[in-house]
């Protein structure tokens, strides 16, 4: 018995204009266009192996070592849209083994925490769609098959790009013109780079598509956010982009996860993902802005409380020099353990206790998108190696 198999890695990225809201909650349609930054897959990246044999009667999926089966109605959706571009090349050429019949076997890790706001489930279902696709070889670019990742997770489709990406809304019903695409590639603007804050918080408020249907069905700030703010926000951000210009790209990545924010509170019930030092942090990183004369610091928070800040390369020694001073006792600085030393001695007061809010910062940066891999998560059977 033949065993065909195909790996990949995938990213995770961060929204600088987020997406909140669904038009359509099956198909994933949202109400707003949006844009993100993806980052470096050293510290945060799903591997995922896909595996296929006549053998196989059945799909499956294996989670960070666990048998998890195919429960979600979005993987079987996913499944359902890859298994019909392969069969159209099937059609196609008689020769190719009719992979569209056989089982599926999806075996996936994580290398960072799975379902901790740390966006898993983008990284996670652009992994899992890009190994299948290559699996089946098909020639769609990576904007077709980031249609089949949005019905995964929406913000998923941004992850099969690198560098800073856009999800355009569309309008058609069944979603053939919502999709991801290239603002810049990485090498663009290739000094961005993020600190995250991951914030404890025992009490996991709403989960995304709950809290957007929430929002949508409540909030009367979300529409003149869809209709007034975003539209001209995406067009903005985008020419930051293009032109480098930190100082608009910040001050929009902060008002937009403020807007963001403001929307889930307007919502009914008020839904709430920032604690006390997402506030403590947002504050840090205004008063560092300030004293600068100029914006060189950009934090973003999604649907929890982890702080994500965006900075460039250039003012490390500034920005990391503040976050050092008081959060240094939290893990995750021995990656600069060597370049401690040139940070700058900031003035700015702060509460010296916030650091006990914080259970750890990733240092990280801009990366590329999925990635060719030889490592692979199956053995010659099409079954977990472990
Ligand atoms: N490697 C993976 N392969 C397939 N599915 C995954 C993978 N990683 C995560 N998921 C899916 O995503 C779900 C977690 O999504 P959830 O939105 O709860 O968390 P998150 O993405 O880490 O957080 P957030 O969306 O708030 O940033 C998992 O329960 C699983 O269904
Ligand atoms: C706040 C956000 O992170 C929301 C992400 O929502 P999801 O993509 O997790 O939602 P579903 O489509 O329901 O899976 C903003 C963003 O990433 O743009």
């Amino acid at each position: 018995m033949s065993v065909y198999t195909a790996s990949t890695t995938a990213p995770v990225n961060i929204a600088t204009l987020k997406y909140w809201g669904k038009r359509d909650k099956t198909l994933n349609l949202p109400t707003n266009s949006s844009i993100s930054v993806t980052l470096a897959q050293e510290d945060l990246r799903t591997l995922t192996s896909a595996a296929t044999s006549s053998t196989f009667k059945k799909d499956n999926l294996w989670l960070n070592g666990v048998e998890e089966g195919i429960k979600g109605e979005r993987t079987i959706a996913c499944l359902k849209d890859l298994r019909k571009l392969r069969k159209a090349l099937e059609d196609a050429d008689s020769s190719l083994p009719k992979f569209s019949e056989w089982g599926v076997h999806i075996v996936s890790e994580n290398n960072f925490p799975t379902a901790a706001g740390l966006a898993s489930s983008a990284a996670g279902f652009a992994a899992l769609v890009v190994a299948i696709a290559k699996l089946y070889e098909l020639p769609q670019l990576m904007s077709e098959i980031s249609k089949i990742a949005r019905k995964g997770s929406g913000s998923a489709c941004r992850s099969l790009f690198g560098g800073y990406v856009a999800w355009e809304m569309g309008e058609a019903a069944d979603g053939e013109d919502s999709k991801a695409v290239e603002v810049a590639p990485l090498d663009h603007w290739s000094s961005m780079k993020a600190a995250i804050l991951v914030v404890s918080d025992d009490k996991k408020d709403t989960p995304s598509t709950t809290g957007m249907q929430t929002t949508v069905a409540t909030s009367d700030l979300f529409q003149y956010r869809i209709k007034e703010v975003v539209p001209r926000r995406f067009e903005e951000m985008k020419k930051s982009i293009v032109e480098r210009d930190f100082e608009t790209f910040g001050d929009l990545t902060m008002k937009d996860s403020n807007s963001f924010h403001a929307v889930c509170l307007d919502s009914s019930p008020p839904i709430f993902y920032l604690n006390d030092t997402s506030k403590k942090i947002i504050k840090l990183v205004h008063k560092l802005n300030e004293q600068e004369g100029k914006i060189i610091a950009a934090y973003t928070f999604d649907a929890g409380p982890n702080a994500v800040i965006y900075y460039e390369e250039q003012n490390e020694n500034k920005v990391l020099g503040l976050i050092h001073k008081y959060f240094q006792k939290v893990s995750g600085w021995e990656k600069v353990a060597n370049k401690v030393s040139t940070f700058e001695d900031s003035s700015i007061e702060f509460d010296t206790e916030a650091y006990k809010g914080v259970s750890r910062i990733i240092l990280t940066k801009i990366g590329p998108g999925p990635q060719e891999t030889s490592e692979s998560l199956v053995n010659e059977q099409g079954l977990p190696k472990y």
